[in-house]
């Protein structure tokens, strides 16, 4: 069994008995979450040993099929609702992925804690909140020279004017949009990058 099945079959039995993802065939799963992630891996490459914080990861996306490709890249998931990040801790012991960790809490405060402000290469971000409000999330975690990944569906470019200030404000400044197809969804990864 590939390491995805065992993930694909790990999310079916848990979202069983618990909800944890909308994404539920394999189809989906295959299209929607892994390949989807790994838009990511072209931008960390040239960083391998990095460390990147998954913000709002819910199931474990997209840090999860980042933690199985990049056995260096240091991975630490988080999100806000516990349910998900025990099932994402259960996935870590399962596969196993000793390159991540599982963190529960809100992203604004954790940013604050010693073992998390400024200490992170990136911080990745799919579908948690619009770009005005992930900048200030965040920014906090970036070492200088950390980049932002936040990927995303659609109005890309009015939510980055619109979030320029709070992007000034937070240290933060746009290097890319970088703009990919998913099957037949236009999708991008905005990234800045901390001052
Ligand atoms: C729509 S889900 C997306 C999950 C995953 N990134 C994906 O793309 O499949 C958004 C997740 O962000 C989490 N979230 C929202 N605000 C958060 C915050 N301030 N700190 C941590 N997690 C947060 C929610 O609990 C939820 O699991």
């Amino acid at each position: 069994m590939t390491v995805y099945e065992k993930l694909f079959a790990l999310q079916t039995a848990y979202n069983a008995h618990t909800n944890i993802t909308r994404i539920s065939s394999r189809e989906d799963f295959y299209l929607k979450h892994i390949e989807d992630s790994l838009a990511l891996l072209p931008i960390i490459d040239n960083a391998r040993t990095a460390r990147l914080f998954d913000l709002g990861a819910g199931a474990g996306y997209p840090g999860i099929p980042l933690a199985i490709e990049r056995p260096e890249l240091q991975v630490t998931l988080n999100d806000a609702t516990l349910k998900k990040i025990k099932y994402v801790q259960s996935v870590i012991d399962a596969l196993p992925l000793p390159n991540a960790a599982a963190v529960w809490g809100r992203a604004e405060k954790l940013s604050q804690q010693k073992e998390h402000k400024g200490r992170y290469d990136f911080v990745a971000a799919r579908a948690v909140a619009g770009i005005e409000e992930l900048i200030q999330f965040a920014a906090p975690f970036l070492r200088t020279g950390g980049k932002a990944l936040f990927m995303k569906a659609k109005n890309v470019e009015t939510e980055i004017s619109t979030a320029k200030r709070a992007a000034a404000k937070n240290g933060l400044s746009l290097l890319d949009v970088a703009k990919y197809k998913l099957a037949e969804m236009d999708r991008a990864i905005i990234i800045y990058v901390k001052q």
